[in-house]
């Protein structure tokens, strides 16, 4: 079954049309990456999966069912997101159990005590940690917050927008060596935004190359490690980051 399946998606601002007719699927279990142009519409498409974004047209169907336009408390116990600033994404006046706690009351979830430790431990956060507020966690640790939020309900599909390039360099890898590690040991699905092409060789199986709100190319990372991408949009795009080596 696809966890994913975007068709001939329109998504606008106002009078403003972001994105035009994008298609794709992903495979339950596959990590697949959005990169491309800045302002290509990349996060817009996480957006209106995720709810944020609510004028669009087209279809949007998560594990076989049809996203509606209205908030959907079912939907989100299947897919959640990650946003890029974990400061920016924690409330300041809540700490890490409060964080983890309310998400699990809203949607009447007993013994979140238990559960809380749980998705601690999963995402390498030692205990000490949990009655801390954001402001005295380290970037990184902050992260790991943003990924246990987004994983203490239990969804099947994480949509990650740029999950590591607010990190300082010594800490991407470690989160996405978490991500890794997580997607294996939990069966997870990605779908992730990135600028990075090192990153979506890492972590990702299939790209989809956007531009001016449209899908250009989609291909396997395969072809995108052996300088095999077709679009000569997707062609500038490798050797740019060829050119010039993220970390
Ligand atoms: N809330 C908003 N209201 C109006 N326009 C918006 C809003 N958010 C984004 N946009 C516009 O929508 C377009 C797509 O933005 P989006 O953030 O999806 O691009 P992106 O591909 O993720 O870019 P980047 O790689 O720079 O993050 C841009 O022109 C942006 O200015």
């Amino acid at each position: 079954m696809n966890a994913l399946a975007i068709d001939n998606l329109d998504i606008s601002y106002g009078d403003s049309k972001v994105t035009h007719g994008i298609g794709f699927n992903v495979a339950e279990g596959e990590s697949f990456a959005l990169v491309g142009e800045s302002g290509s519409g990349k996060t817009t498409v996480l957006k209106a999966i995720a709810g944020m974004a609510k004028s669009w047209t087209g279809s949007i169907s998560v594990f076989g069912e049809q996203r509606t336009h209205g908030i959907d408390r079912g939907f989100a116990r299947q897919c959640q997101m990650v946003f890029q600033d974990p400061y920016g994404s924690l409330h300041p006046r809540k700490t890490v159990d409060a964080t983890l706690s309310e998400p699990m009351a809203i949607h009447g979830m007993g013994d979140s005590g238990a559960r809380v430790d749980e998705v601690m431990q999963s995402v390498g956060l030692d205990r000490r940690f949990r009655f801390r507020f954001p402001h005295q966690l380290s970037g990184g640790q902050r992260q790991r917050v943003a990924i246990a939020r987004a994983l203490i309900l239990k969804p099947r599909l994480l949509l990650l927008d740029e999950p590591t390039s607010a990190l300082d360099v010594s800490v991407q890898a470690e989160i996405l060596n978490l991500l890794k590690r997580l997607r294996r040991e939990q069966g997870l699905t990605y779908l992730m935004v990135t600028h990075n092409l090192p990153v979506v060789s890492f972590l990702c199986d299939r790209l989809a190359v956007m531009r001016h709100g449209r899908v250009v190319e989609i291909a396997d990372v395969g072809q995108l490690k052996r300088g095999e991408m077709q679009d000569p949009y997707s062609r500038e795009l490798t050797r740019f980051s060829a050119a010039h080596p993220q970390t």
